[in-house]
């Protein structure tokens, strides 16, 4: 079997879209059965309850999670509100041990699918359990390690599998703590449309007041669940403040999010309208594209008859300026525009690098 064939019934048990909240870490049980009424109470439309209850810090010294006592609460948590539970496991120990306390989803965080002796291991300390167990995008920018995870859990005949997109580290200064690179997930959504992907604004962000709309721009584009960080009184969370949210907050961002569907059922004929526009515009699109670089051959094979430099700033500096001046004229992004001329110039390089050294 492979990861194409998983037909993720698992999900069906949830509500959709499938939310997973609750604070970034188990503190006391105060704090776990606390939250968990307020979430109860805000009438907030989560599907299970989450808490991590060991924590990989990238320093040492900070908090490292309560540890298994953490697993009460969480069942206490379940017991007395009826919250599905759902927490990270980063070994097989953990694995033991959370299905000891039978947390009913698991997660598999960014630090841990980096690593494939890991998830190995993980994935072996779950063989002959049906347990939902979702994983985290490593966090560098790795498509195939993220579907080489899902791929060691498939291999121990764990069937019931999810992906979570919580973004990359970078070493730049950006608005989000780990960015979205959004190309990477929309890259397995493609390849892996049934594999419920979820949204994790609250690593992406690293703080308040971008949640809903990452979890709105993840929802437009047919996500089917969200993991959001809330907590009773986030200023004072011992773990990740600056992006946990209260219960109350997190309801009303629930009840404001927009739900796409990724069928496009009765709109079939107005959507083929314009598809077959827009199938029409792409194949002049690559007609033109295909001319344009016969001519680059030509100019290829003049420049290595003559010894002339492939590139020519110069040149390269009065086409973008003139597609850069074009773009805001037509109100089309500049950025965008500057990325398609990028790639033309790119391969038209090439072409003429394959001239220069082969004919
Ligand atoms: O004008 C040229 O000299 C070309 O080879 C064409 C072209 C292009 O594709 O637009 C390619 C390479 C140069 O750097 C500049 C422009």
């Amino acid at each position: 079997m492979n990861l194409n064939e998983l037909t993720n019934d698992w999900v069906n048990d949830f509500a959709n879209p499938m939310i997973i909240a609750g604070p970034c870490s188990a503190e006391s049980e105060s704090q776990m059965l606390g939250t968990a009424k307020r979430l109860k109470e805000s009438g907030a439309q989560i599907s299970a309850f989450r808490a991590g209850i060991w924590k990989p810090r990238t320093k040492p010294n900070g908090f490292e999670g309560v540890g298994v006592i953490g697993l009460n609460w969480l069942k206490k948590v379940k017991e007395e509100y009826g919250f599905k539970t759902a927490t990270e496991v980063a070994n097989a120990h953990h694995v033991f041990a959370a299905l000891e306390a039978d947390v009913d989803i698991l997660w598999i965080g960014a630090r841990s699918t980096v690593n494939p002796f890991t998830v190995q291991e993980i994935a072996q300390a779950l063989r002959g359990t049906n347990k939902p167990i979702l994983v985290k995008n490593p966090v560098n920018p790795d498509l195939a390690l993220w579907i080489g995870a899902l791929e060691r859990l498939l291999g121990q005949g764990i069937e019931n599998v999810g992906a979570i997109h919580r973004g990359f580290s970078t070493y730049q200064k950006t608005k989000y703590r780990n960015i979205p690179n959004w190309q990477i997930a929309l890259d397995f959504k493609n390849q892996f449309p049934n594999i419920p992907l979820f949204i994790d604004p609250s690593h992406i962000c690293g703080n308040r007041t971008g949640l809903a709309g990452v979890a709105q721009e993840a929802f437009n584009v047919g996500y089917q669940g969200a993991i959001i960080e809330s907590h009773e009184d986030p200023d004072n969370a011992w773990s990740d403040a600056s992006q946990q949210i209260t219960p109350e907050v997190l309801a009303e961002m629930i009840s404001n999010l927009q739900i796409r569907n990724s069928d496009i059922s009765g709109y079939e004929d107005e959507m083929g309208k314009h598809r077959t526009l827009i199938s029409d515009m792409d194949f002049q699109l690559i007609e033109l594209l295909s001319q344009r670089m016969k001519i680059s051959e030509k100019i290829g094979t003049l420049k290595k008859e003559n010894n002339i430099a492939i590139f020519q700033p110069e040149r390269w500096k009065v086409i973008t300026e003139y597609a850069n001046q074009k773009a805001s004229e037509t109100g089309m992004s500049q950025d965008f525009i500057e990325k398609v001329f990028k790639a033309i110039h790119e391969e038209s390089i090439e072409v003429q690098n394959g001239i220069m050294v082969n004919k």
